[in-house]
């Protein structure tokens, strides 16, 4: 019986396994050919998510231009590039551009000076963000609006500032790093949930809008990732947070999470959540049953509050 059972499965598994890794690898010369001497303009590049992101779309033979308000870290990533295997092949080095996005008219420039040197952009990652820690009741009105202004008008600003020359090629890919956050709000994080909800509603918008003129539109809405983003978040008063915490800590590895950015890009997916199993539910959670969702963040606001006396 074994053995019937064996010679019956095992050319089942391994054509399975066949099928599935020929999915993949076709999905993957999709992306390639979707990426390569693409021009991509990524912003956030000096750090975490931005800068796996730039080395996986570099490695797929993009055309980069790396955006950050560090110069010289700027530098540092495209000499990198410039030196690495891929580049071999390619002879792209990668431009830098620096600029802050919370100086509008500094973006208005940056984008100037992108299309004056490429011409065009195939596809603009909104990456860039800092995150905030504290209670609503402690926090100046000036953090939410630098978080707002970093994260949700900056992105909105570029988007703004390279969309008409997008719809004059009627070509072009936009792409919102979001959060889970974006779904849902979770105690303790006002500042940022709400930039990131906003930036769900705004590029579901400009998606709706801009279909018709040939300008695709991705939303990616991550979970925990292993970066900086808590070191260098916000807290009430504006000050630095500084603290690597655990949930970062214990994130999914930043290079994996650009791989699927990438994936994301090349089969040009209108939405993608990349969080596990609760967060997710979470969302569902959310939409279904929202009474028992407030009740498990009101409870989750109590513990934090008492283990962190916020
Ligand atoms: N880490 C996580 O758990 C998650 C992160 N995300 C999102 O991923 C994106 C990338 O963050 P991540 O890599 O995690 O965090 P990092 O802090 O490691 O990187 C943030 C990047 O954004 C740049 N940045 C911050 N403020 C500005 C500004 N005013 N102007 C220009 N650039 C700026 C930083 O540049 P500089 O070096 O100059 O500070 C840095 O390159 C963010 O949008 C974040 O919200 C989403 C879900 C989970
Ligand atoms: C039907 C059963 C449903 C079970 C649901 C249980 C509810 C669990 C709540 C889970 C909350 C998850 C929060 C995830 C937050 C997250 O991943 O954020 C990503 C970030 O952007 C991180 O930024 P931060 O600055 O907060 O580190």
């Amino acid at each position: 019986m074994d053995l019937i059972t064996s010679t019956a499965t095992l050319p089942l598994l391994f054509g399975c396994v066949g099928v599935f890794g020929l999915l993949k690898l076709l999905q993957w010369l999709r992306t390639r050919a979707y990426v390569r001497d693409a021009v991509v303009v990524i912003t956030g590049a000096t750090s975490g998510l931005g800068r796996e992101c730039a080395r996986a779309f570099s490695a797929a033979g993009a055309r980069l231009v790396l955006c950050g308000r560090n110069a010289e870290a700027l530098e540092e990533l495209s000499r990198e590039l410039a030196a690495s295997p891929a580049a071999k092949v390619q002879t792209h080095k990668p431009h830098t551009v620096t600029f802050d996005l919370a100086d509008p008219g500094a973006i208005v420039g940056a984008a100037a000076e992108i299309l004056r040197c490429f011409g065009h952009v195939d596809v603009l990652i909104n990456n860039a963000g800092i995150s905030y820690r504290g209670a609503v009741v402690d926090t100046s009105l000036d953090v939410d609006k630098r978080v707002m202004e970093t994260n949700y008008f900056g992105p909105v600003a570029l988007t703004k500032a390279l969309l008409p020359s997008m719809i004059r090629r009627r070509q072009g890919h936009i792409v919102a790093i979001s959060s889970i956050q974006g779904r849902i709000s979770i105690p303790f994080r006002s500042a940022y949930a709400a930039s990131k909800h906003a930036t769900q509603a705004f590029f579901d918008c400009l998606r709706a809008e801009v279909e018709q003129h040939g300008v695709e539109v991705t939303v990616i809405s991550p979970g925990y990732i292993h970066t900086h983003l808590s070191l260098n978040a916000l807290t009430a008063d504006g000050s630095k947070y500084g603290v690597m915490d655990e949930s970062t800590a214990q994130g999914r590895s930043p290079a994996e999470v650009a791989r699927d950015v990438l994936a994301a890009v090349g089969q040009r997916k209108k939405d993608v959540v990349l969080a596990g199993l609760a967060p997710s539910l979470a969302v569902y959670l959310r939409t279904l049953a929202p009474g028992l969702f407030f009740s498990l963040m009101a409870s989750r606001a109590r513990k934090e509050r008492k283990s962190k006396h916020c």
